[in-house]
This record gives C-alpha cells, sequence and structure tokens, in this order.
C-alpha cells in the first residue's frame, strides 16, 4: 500500500533572502522533514568540477545529475545536516560563493533540472515537507497548500551573506558579495525553464527590515492562517 503523502510548504526567494534559517525553524517547530533544493544543485557543481565536466556541458551533466551518489544526513544528536558526496563530507565546501554561482549556472539547463525533479520529489514522505528553493512552489510541488515568497533587498542580502562569511573567517568584501548577489538573481531570475519568480498563490515576504525571528514568527502567523482554512492538518 502506498505511503499517505503529507503536505508541503514551499519557500522560495533569491539568494539571501533567509530561506534555509526559516525552513530549519519551521521544520524544527512542526517536527517535519526539509528539502534543501539548493543543496542539490550546488552538490552537482562539485560532483561536474571533481568529473572535469563544463559547467555549460548539458550532455555530461545530465548522467551525472541522474546517478549524483549524494547523502543529505542527519545528526541524531546535534540535529546538524551532513552532506556527503561520493563517499565525502562536503557540509561545508558547498557553502562558498563559487559553488553557488556554479550551482545557478548548471541549474539553468533544463534537462539538467528534469533529472532532478524525481530526486526532489522523493523528499516527500508520510512526515510533512518544507521545501526550500527557486521554483518549489512553481513547478516541483505544485500543489503545495503554503507558498511563501521571501524576498530582501540586494544590499541586505549582500550584508547578511558578509557577516556569514566573515564569522567563518573567509576573505570576502562586502562589494564582491553584491555582485555576486546581482550575478546569481539575473541567472536565476531570466533563465528559460523554472525561472524564479513567485507562484501566483504565492504569499510575499520582504525579509529585508526583519530579524530572523520576526520572519519566523510572520511565517507561523500564515500556518495558522492556512490551517484555519482547512488547507494544512491542525498542529499537535
Ligand atoms: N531575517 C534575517 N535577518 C538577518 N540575517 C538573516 C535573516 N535571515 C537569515 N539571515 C542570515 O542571512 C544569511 C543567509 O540566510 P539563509 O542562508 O537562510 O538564506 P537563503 O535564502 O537560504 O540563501 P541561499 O539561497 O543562498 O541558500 C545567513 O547567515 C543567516 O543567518
Ligand atoms: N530549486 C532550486 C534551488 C536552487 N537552484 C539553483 C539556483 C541557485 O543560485 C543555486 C544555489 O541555491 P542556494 O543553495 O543558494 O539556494 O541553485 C535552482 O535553480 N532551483
Amino acid at each position: 500500500m502506498q505511503a499517505l503523502l503529507m503536505p508541503v510548504i514551499t519557500v522560495d526567494g533569491p539568494s539571501g533572502s533567509g530561506k534555509g534559517t526559516v525552513c530549519r525553524l519551521l521544520a524544527d517547530k512542526l517536527g517535519w522533514d526539509v528539502l534543501d533544493s539548493g543543496a542539490i544543485y550546488r552538490v552537482l557543481s562539485l560532483a561536474a568540477l571533481h568529473h572535469q565536466i563544463a559547467l555549460d556541458n548539458e550532455e555530461g551533466l545530465v548522467p551525472l545529475a541522474a546517478n549524483l551518489d549524494v547523502q543529505f544526513l542527519v545528526d541524531s544528536q546535534t540535529n546538524a545536516g551532513k552532506v556527503i558526496l561520493e563517499g565525502e563530507d562536503v557540509t561545508t565546501t558547498i557553502r562558498n560563493e563559487e559553488v553557488g554561482a556554479a550551482a545557478s549556472k548548471v541549474a539553468a539547463l533544463p534537462r539538467v533540472r528534469e533529472a532532478l525533479l524525481r530526486r526532489q520529489r522523493a523528499f516527500r514522505t508520510e512526515n510533512g515537507l518544507i521545501a526550500d528553493g527557486r521554483d518549489m512552489g512553481t513547478v516541483v510541488f505544485q500543489d503545495a497548500p503554503l507558498k511563501i515568497y521571501l524576498t530582501a533587498s540586494a544590499d541586505e542580502r549582500a550584508r547578511r551573506r558578509f557577516v556569514e562569511l566573515n564569522t567563518r573567517g573567509l576573505d570576502v568584501t562586502l562589494s564582491g558579495l553584491l555582485q555576486d548577489i546581482q550575478a546569481r538573481d539575473e541567472r536565476d531570475m531570466n533563465r528559460a525553464v523554472a525561472p524564479l519568480v513567485p507562484a501566483d498563490d504565492a504569499i510575499e515576504l520582504d525579509t529585508s527590515e526583519l530579524n530572523a525571528q520576526q520572519v519566523f514568527d510572520k511565517v507561523i502567523t500564515l500556518l495558522d492562517i492556512a490551517i484555519s482554512e482547512g488547507k494544512l492538518p491542525k498542529r499537535s
């Protein structure tokens, strides 16, 4: 017998808008799973590098995407996520800006996206799912009963990334990060397939002036409205 598929909440938006942060908080609160779809594109771009496949070589990338040897693990003690590519721990490496830019390039290729669709949809199980990405609400989980589109100004997103990477001891500049973010926005929003746009039924939330807790509180309010409208099951 097939397991009952539980609902999905989608959280889409540009880089640095705070998707990952709010998705983790929401997943902790609800006890649901998280799909970090950006991590899949990041891992694919790293695998391409390892196998010396060019980031615009669609022919070479499709089989790599279809057979990607990646595991997303959660440490049961610390609850921290771990990403293992072909046996190697790449959890930290995939978070670098260069990998983000490379991911954005492979993600522009239609057949690569197609090859990764089933893998993303498989994250939906009998547990609820919070899906973080660019096309979660428009393509991958079109039937999601609650779709959120997070935004923030490019300046604020660059500032957030600067703080994050500085804390990790990386040598970055604010102006360089702003340029990276703008280039990524341009590519992600203007590609031919599954561009980054809000779904017609998404609720948009500008986080520029909000801290992470305030964003989370607003999302919880949206969740409770969706529950009261019968779109999502009651929280236990
Ligand atoms: N509302 C907020 N205010 C200030 N900083 C925030 C806020 N939300 C998240 N951050 C911080 O901004 C950085 C980017 O957040 P996060 O990784 O959640 O964004 P994202 O949208 O998932 O980005 P990406 O798509 O590139 O993975 C992190 O360092 C995070 O701690
Ligand atoms: N659903 C998705 C998720 C990610 N991408 C691409 C575009 C992003 O620039 C890149 C990295 O994503 P991030 O980890 O920063 O969220 O991956 C996409 O096209 N579709």
